[in-house]
């Protein structure tokens, strides 16, 4: 198989990292191509034997899949690079936010099978949540399913719903981080030194994601087993509860679908 990457930066990097570690690619079966940041793609090279190319026709001849890992805002100078060269049975699969199908389809001047996956960069540690949107044409669908589900959970939904996957799970480990920043913030208000903030709230954070992996109650089970009457908890969650924490995430959320659907505007 070979897989080529447009694009070697964040969110490639944990994809064909994570893909690599579990051990469903060969280093091989890996080519990948940046514009800004060389001196990382060689690093690429080094540690994990990916190949790295900068020669298109090379690039593109007998891939099976190329990976659209540019910005959004650089999809037409990847999409001259790949036009002249596009084989028919190459899939092209893209994780630009907001790029719809038919864009892809017309800058590369092509008809060829098209997927949108929305992974995050928990795909590092194999823990992403991918959402993927296939287009009619695109055949034997449970290949990329499998590869994807290397580095996380897969959900399957039209085009339509990558906008609000986009915010909920793509954008979303980067609000889980601003919470986490401002727990950190607010214990260091409480007194605590900066490096014992840190440790403090990384830990909690890694305690509950280990807590939610192995034990299925809901959220508000979890929660109440720790909520004594008249207690310290239950003394923060009044005030919590008071700050329509809800409203503000369901806002959050809303501003990044939102962008999401603003990008597809072309
Ligand atoms: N970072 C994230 O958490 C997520 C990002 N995405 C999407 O992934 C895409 C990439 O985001 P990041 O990896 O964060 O960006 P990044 O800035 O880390 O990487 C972008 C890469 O594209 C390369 N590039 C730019 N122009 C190019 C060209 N003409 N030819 C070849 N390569 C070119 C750059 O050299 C760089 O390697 C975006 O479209 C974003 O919407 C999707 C899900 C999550
Ligand atoms: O911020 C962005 O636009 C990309 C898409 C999802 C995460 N990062």
């Amino acid at each position: 198989m070979k897989i080529v990457f447009f694009g070697a930066g964040n969110m490639a990097s944990a994809i064909f990292t994570g893909m690599i570690d579990k051990g469903i690619v060969k280093p091989d079966d890996i080519y990948i191509t940046s514009k800004s940041n060389r001196v990382a793609a060689m690093e690429f090279k080094e540690e994990l034997g990916v190949n790295v190319s900068y020669d298109d026709a090379e690039l593109c001849k007998d891939a099976d899949y190329i990976i659209l890992a540019s910005k959004p805002q650089n999809f037409s100078d990847v999409a001259k690079r790949i036009r002249p060269h596009l084989e028919e049975k190459t899939k092209l699969i893209s994780v630009m936010a907001g790029i719809h199908i038919s864009t892809i389809q017309e800058e590369t001047g092509m008809d060829n099978p098209v997927a949108r996956i929305m992974p995050n960069t928990n795909a590092m540690v194999q823990y992403s949540v991918n959402g993927i949107a296939f287009s009619d044409n695109f055949k034997n669908r449970d290949e990329l399913i499998e590869l994807m589900a290397s580095f996380g959970k897969n959900v399957v939904v039209g085009e339509e719903g990558m906008d609000n996957i986009t915010a909920a799970t793509g954008s979303g480990p980067a609000f889980l981080y601003y919470i986490y920043e401002q727990y950190a913030k607010s214990l260091e208000e409480l007194g605590f030194s900066k490096e014992d903030a840190d440790k403090l709230t990384r830990n909690l954070v890694i305690g509950t994601g280990k807590t939610l992996a192995e034990r299925s109650e809901s959220f508000e089970k979890l929660r109440t087993d720790i909520t004594s009457k008249a207690g310290t908890t239950e003394a923060g969650l009044d005030t919590l509860s008071e700050s329509k924490l809800q409203e503000i995430i369901f806002e959050t959320l809303g501003s990044a679908r939102d962008r999401s659907k603003k990008l597809s505007e072309r």
